[in-house]
């Protein structure tokens, strides 16, 4: 591993460079990876590694659009698609892919095939850090690895397809045999991560949580809105408020942020946007840390996992949330944005 200097603080990461494709080929020649589950992660990381040139083959269960999905991408039934308990048994290492509700109701009957020298695969931490909650508890003699996508499936991918990669965070949380480390690693680069950053269970879980419902979804969406009504309440238009909320920040604005950092956006704007961004930032920063902590909190003492239990766990969820969702969607902000993005010159006419 190559230690990196991240901003004064050193960390080990592993890199394409110091761990190339042939060397992670060279290290699992002889497992087949079984991914079972082909919702998001399922598909990005078993196409990524087929196309890669790993032994993979895919569980899921039959009858579905996910099983649908898998025979349109070339998942053969009963040479490379199968049921998930005979993907299970025929896999050496078991990358256990289904959404994280799932894998508590269907964890009887995987553990069976959790043969000794075997490897379970996570994408989360959670269904192992809470396994007070999802009595999930790996037997004694298989390796326990994760590697966390730091990104959706859909974009792990397109990025893969374009020549790039999102970076994914690695942990092993036991080592049965001895060759957990190469084995997580080899998985890293297989499935096609940028570069490999290390963590454990826990760290991985308490992160991806707090992102999810903080800067990545739950706070930005909650920004948009406070600022998208503002404007409305003030008269403006729903294109202008729109194109000034979200449009101009997702086209213009983070792509250059990607590639330069919000440093380079801040001496690269205006004379009046810098000042101004200079003078709000904290005033936004005090306002919203107090939420940021009440949220580190209720991952930390397991209320969002319970929360995320339970709700599954009901019989009427999945007509509940999609009653939520299409009132996201049919909020005016998003039905502005459907034609706002039907007139990107890209997709117009
Ligand atoms: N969605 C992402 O992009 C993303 C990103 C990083 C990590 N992860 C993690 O990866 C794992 C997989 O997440 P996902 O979002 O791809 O999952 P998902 O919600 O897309 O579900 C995956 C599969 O689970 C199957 N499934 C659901 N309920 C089932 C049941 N009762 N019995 C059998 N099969 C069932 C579905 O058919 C589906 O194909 C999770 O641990 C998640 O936290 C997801
Ligand atoms: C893609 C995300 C939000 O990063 C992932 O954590 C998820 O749970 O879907
Ligand atoms: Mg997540
Ligand atoms: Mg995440």
């Amino acid at each position: 591993m190559a230690m990196l200097n991240f901003g004064g603080t050193e960390e080990k990461v592993v890199t394409r460079e110091e761990f190339p494709l042939e060397k992670a080929r060279e290290v699992l020649k002889d497992e087949t990876i079984a991914v079972i589950g082909y919702g998001v992660q399922g598909p990005g990381q078993s196409l990524n590694l087929r196309d890669n040139g790993f032994n993979v083959i895919v569980g899921q269960r039959k009858g579905g659009a996910s099983w649908d999905k898998a025979v349109q991408d070339g998942w053969v039934p009963g040479e490379t698609l199968f049921e998930i308990e005979e993907a299970a048994d025929r896999g050496t290492i078991i990358q256990y892919l289904l959404s994280d509700a799932a894998q508590i109701e269907v964890w009887p009957r995987i553990k069976p095939y959790l043969t000794p020298g075997k490897a379970l695969y996570f994408s989360h931490g959670f269904g192992i850090t809470y396994n007070d909650r999802t009595n999930i508890v790996a037997p004694e003699g298989v390796d326990v690895i994760l590697v966390a996508p730091k990104g959706s499936g859909t974009s792990l991918r397109r990025l893969f397809l374009e020549g790039r990669g999102l970076n994914s965070s690695f942990a092993i949380d036991q080592d049965a045999t001895g060759r957990a480390f190469e084995r997580v690693v080899a998985l890293g680069i297989g499935v096609g991560s940028g570069y490999l950053f290390e963590t454990d269970f826990k760290r991985e879980v308490y992160s991806d949580l707090t992102g999810e419902r903080g800067t990545l979804m739950g706070a930005i969406q909650g920004i948009f809105e406070a600022q998208y009504d503002v404007l409305r309440a003030n008269g403006h238009s729903p294109s202008e408020a729109f194109n000034e909320t979200v449009e101009e920040l997702t086209q213009s604005l983070m792509p250059l942020v990607a590639e330069n950092g919000m440093d380079w956006m801040y001496a690269n704007c205006s004379t009046t946007a810098q000042r101004g961004a200079l003078d709000w930032k904290d005033k936004f920063r005090d306002a919203v840390k107090p939420v940021f902590e009440d949220l580190y909190e209720s991952v930390a003492t397991g209320q969002e996992a319970q929360r995320s239990i339970d709700s599954n766990s009901q019989k009427d969820y999945r007509v509940k949330l999609e009653k939520e969702l299409k009132e996201l969607s049919d909020s005016e902000m998003w039905q502005a944005g459907r034609t706002v993005r039907k007139l990107r010159p890209e997709n117009a006419g």
